[in-house]
């Protein structure tokens, strides 16, 4: 059986997506889940769209009794205000279709990650030790439980014991089985909903009931804790205002047109009023924000909520870390190189020495190196201890119990050792780092106590492609930080090489929360990506943080967003997707409002066609009937006309925001004068040939 541990980075022909929703039937769902949406509860909800529901009950109530606000205008009035009527309740219904078609992707996701969930029985560990078979529903924070081979890990929670493969796909749909083993970083938690399909693990949970990974996932695409981001709630008070500004005009319009002896019928003054309220934005707003959200998903990646969607498109700083992020991370020990006078043999010996407890990719490798050199181990290993490698020492090593010290680390931070023992380094070390670091590799100074022997090359490669994305980057005005606990050289290297904007070398955890907190008082949004418990701060401390699936829980929890491929560079793909949103949002804003021009020319004439303006019926259209019914379907239309665009997103090139905001103007703003210009021509002439009116 094959076993990877994941791969950030991997190939992204290899993701696959999250269960696979089923969407056949959407269509159909979300045209009954609009009619359900008429329910005056739920309608309420979205002020522009109530007040054109509130229109179509008026016109109905007109349809019925014409001569309920005084006597009718028209002796054909009972037709007309049932067009009305009937075309106004098609305008609130196409409005709930699109926001249902945008929920239907959601909720079919959610149905396929419930099905993966099953209430089983499960080993629990009692305090002594002993095992009981209990349901898996009756599992709290803190218990500990056996799952063996062929078995559901019921719950979220950290191995505590035991080595085995976990089969993930349930939830990253990545088939590769993935090695879980207590202690590490990377890969000691376990997810509930994913299977044990080699030995055994003991683990402890770490979530109530309901609290787990999986269902966050489903409260999530179900959008049941989908609450209006401020951008979406600014516009909504915006939009709501205009619909008041227009409710008050169209309102004092009865006073003047009676007095010139041009009495305006209700039914005409509520379809003057929708076609100039911002019915098309209002109507597809949350559709928008929604597919937003799917577009994430798409991307396996878990957000927590959609205002952590839409802050992607605001950010302004993107925190990267190097190793893993922007280079392949897979660093291996290339060679060693020896120094004051020591031999390969002696140089590999230590090496290994100070290796033997790292279990760190980097560990491994510099003890596979040493071994394929011959070197061996000539101490008791049962009396050795380890110690254990931290971003804040920059080493690692082994201790024997007669007080020698082996340490492998940055070259400074050995040099301190060494100096701290009474040693002094000498300048082949220099020579050796620079010859190292000048390759964007990373060097690390092997030493037995005061006494440095080598210095070992541990290679990395850039990430193929990754300098054209920061270009994108920059060319969206994001600048790129990159952090990293290796040397000044190396750093400045591969900062060049990949085209980062700035970089910050030897940096420790506590830089990257400092970094991400001037950058945020100096009013800029950031963003970063993180692994490991160190991470965690740092991601609660950004205004996106992007925790990797692979990660720990306490990383997951801290970030607002979760990649299930574990892949840091996916950020940028978010940053894209939360620009893609706002841009959106902001062109059919633009077109909604650039439509009113067209509509004002059709209806302001047809009202007063009777005192002569007729002058102003630039468009030539049929009747003063027509005119009104013509401007009103085009007002319906253009909402199931535009759901793709809404739900797919306008096409979107990396620009600044400013040049993106005057590229949409000309062609949204442009667009949404001259288009209905013409629908409402065709559509007049369309039903004069059908003889309605
Ligand atoms: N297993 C290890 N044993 C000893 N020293 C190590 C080990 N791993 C890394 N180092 C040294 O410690 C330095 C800091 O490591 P740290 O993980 O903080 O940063 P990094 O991995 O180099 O970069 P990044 O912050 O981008 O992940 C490394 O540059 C290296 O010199
Ligand atoms: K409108
Ligand atoms: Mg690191």
């Amino acid at each position: 059986m094959k076993i990877i541990k994941p791969q950030p980075g991997g190939p992204r022909s290899s993701r696959r997506h999250t269960p696979k929703a089923n969407l056949s039937g959407l269509y159909q769902r979300a045209a009954w889940d609009a009619v359900l949406k008429l329910d005056p509860r739920m309608a309420i909800k979205n002020p522009v769209m109530f007040l054109v529901w509130v229109g179509t009950v008026i016109t109905f109530l007109l349809t019925l009794n014409p001569g309920l606000f005084g006597a009718a205008t028209n002796t054909r009035a009972h037709i007309f205000n049932g067009l009305i009527c009937f075309i106004l309740l098609a305008t609130v219904l196409f409005a709930n279709f699109a926001e249902a078609v945008a929920e239907g992707r959601g909720k079919a996701q959610a149905d396929a990650l419930r099905s993966t969930r099953s209430d089983t029985t499960t080993q629990k560990q009692n305090p002594d030790g002993s095992f009981v078979a209990v349901n898996s529903s009756s599992l709290r924070k803190g218990d500990r439980i056996k799952v063996v081979a062929g078995e559901m890990i019921p719950m979220d929670g950290e191995v505590v014991a035991g080595v085995a493969a976990v089969d993930e796909s349930a939830i990253t749909g990545e088939s590769a089985p993935v090695l879980k083993e207590p202690g590490s970083d990377v890969a000691s938690s376990v997810t509930g909903g994913t299977r044990v399909i080699s030995d055994e693990l003991l683990i402890g949970i770490t979530v109530d009931p309901g609290q787990g990974f999986i269902d966050r996932m489903i409260a999530l695409v179900e959008g049941a804790e989908r609450s209006k981001t401020p951008n979406e709630i600014a516009l909504t008070v915006l939009l709501a205002v205009l619909t008041l500004v227009f409710l008050i005009v169209v309102a004092t319009l009865p006073p003047p047109a009676n007095y010139i002896h041009n009495p305006v019928s209700v039914a005409t003054l509520i379809a003057l009023l929708v076609a100039l309220i911002p019915t098309t934005i209002g109507g597809l707003l949350s559709a928008i924000g929604i597919a937003g959200m799917d577009r994430v998903a798409q991307f396996n990646v878990v957000a927590t909520s959609g205002r952590a969607v839409e802050a992607c498109g605001d950010i302004n700083t993107l925190v990267l870390d190097k190793t893993g992020t922007i280079t392949l991370g897979n660093r291996l020990a290339e060679s060693f190189i020896t120094v004051n006078g020591h031999t390969l043999e002696t140089v590999a010996k230590v090496a290994l020495a100070a290796s033997l407890f790292d279990t760190t990719p980097e560990g491994k490798s510099i003890v596979r190196l040493a071994e394929q050199l011959g070197a061996k181990v000539d101490f008791p290993l049962e009396t050795a201890t380890g110690v254990e490698f931290s971003a804040r020492t920059r080493m690692s090593g082994t201790d024997l119990p007669q007080g020698t010290e082996f340490r492998k680390g940055a070259v400074d931070a050995i040099r301190g050792f060494v100096r701290s023992r009474g040693g002094q380094a000498t300048a082949d070390v220099e020579t050796a780092f620079e010859t190292i670091s000048r390759q964007g590799g990373t060097p690390l100074a092997v030493c037995q106590d005061q006494d440095i022997y080598g210095v070992i090359y541990l290679k990395d490669m850039i990430k193929p492609g990754i300098r054209e994305r920061f270009a994108q980057l920059r060319r969206m005005g994001v600048k790129t930080v990159m952090l990293t606990g290796d040397n000044r050289i190396t750093a400045q290297y591969i900062a060049q090489e990949a085209g980062v904007d700035d970089f910050i070398a030897e940096a420790t955890p506590e830089d990257k929360i400092r970094v991400i907190q001037q950058e945020q008082a100096a009013g800029k949004l950031v963003a970063m990506t993180g692994d490991g418990t160190n991470d965690a701060p740092a991601l609660a401390q950004a205004n996106v943080g992007l925790a990797m699936n692979s990660g720990t829980q306490a990383a997951k929890e801290a970030a607002n967003m979760v990649d299930l491929d574990s892949d840091p560079t996916k950020l940028i793909d978010l940053i894209t997707i939360g620009k893609q949103l706002l841009i959106t949002r902001g062109a059919l804003t633009t077109f909604s409002l650039a439509n009113d021009i067209a509509k004002y020319f059709a209806i302001i004439p047809a009202m007063f066609a009777a005192v002569g303006i007729g002058a102003l019926n630039i468009m030539g259209l049929k009747s003063p009937e027509s005119a009104v019914l013509s401007a009103l379907i085009y007002n319906a239309l253009i909402i199931p006309a535009l759901i793709p665009l809404a739900l797919k997103g306008v096409n979107f090139r990396p620009l600044t925001a400013n040049q993106l905001l005057q590229r949409n103007i000309l062609i949204y703003g442009l667009g949404g004068i001259i288009a209905p210009f013409i629908a409402i021509k065709v559509i007049d002439v369309l039903i004069g040939n059908v003889g309605i009116v």
